[in-house]
């Protein structure tokens, strides 16, 4: 719902794109501008796509073989990383990283949301996608 890089760019040939980009001149080279984040908002493409449901990407849900790796080929509805020639080589260590160090504060910290948390899932109007209004917690080491 939120990917990081809001955007992806690619030189093509109109020549190699014909019949994939509609009324491209002959013979020029054009860049093609890849809107990540609003691929996964696409409610011809999604079920109601506002939603947060990670459920969808279970076995047997509606998006279960469409994700970030490269093993996963559809890309047409979702691509974090890219797709492609370019696609994303940091792949697996950010995978990885987003695990490992989720799992430490997990297990390092005992975690309670204020009385008055809201969760606002604006995002800052940048490039690289933030939170406008980040979360608030109170943390205490586990001992
Ligand atoms: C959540 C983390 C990350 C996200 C969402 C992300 C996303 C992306 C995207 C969308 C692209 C463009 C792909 C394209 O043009 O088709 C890209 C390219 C790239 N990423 Fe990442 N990335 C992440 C982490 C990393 C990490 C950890 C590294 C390195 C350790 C890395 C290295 C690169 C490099 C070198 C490219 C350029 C590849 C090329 O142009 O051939 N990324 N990434």
């Amino acid at each position: 719902m939120h990917p990081p890089t809001p955007m992806a760019l690619r030189h093509v040939q109109a020549d190699a794109a014909a019949g994939v980009l509609v009324g491209a001149p002959a013979n020029t080279d054009l860049i093609v501008l890849f809107m990540l984040g609003d691929m996964g908002r696409d409610s011809k493409k999604w079920k109601e796509p506002n939603e947060f449901r990670p459920e969808r990407f279970l076995p047997g849900g509606e998006a279960e073989s469409v994700g970030p790796l490269p093993r996963r080929k559809e890309t047409s509805r979702m691509m974090p990383f890219g797709a492609g020639h370019r696609f994303c080589p940091g792949v697996g260590l950010a995978m990885l990283m987003l695990k490992s160090f989720l799992a430490a504060l997990v297990r390092k910290f005992h975690w309670t949301a204020p009385t008055d948390a809201v969760v606002d899932l604006t995002e800052l109007d940048g490039f690289l996608k933030t939170m406008k209004k980040p979360l608030s917690a109170s943390l205490a080491r586990r001992t």
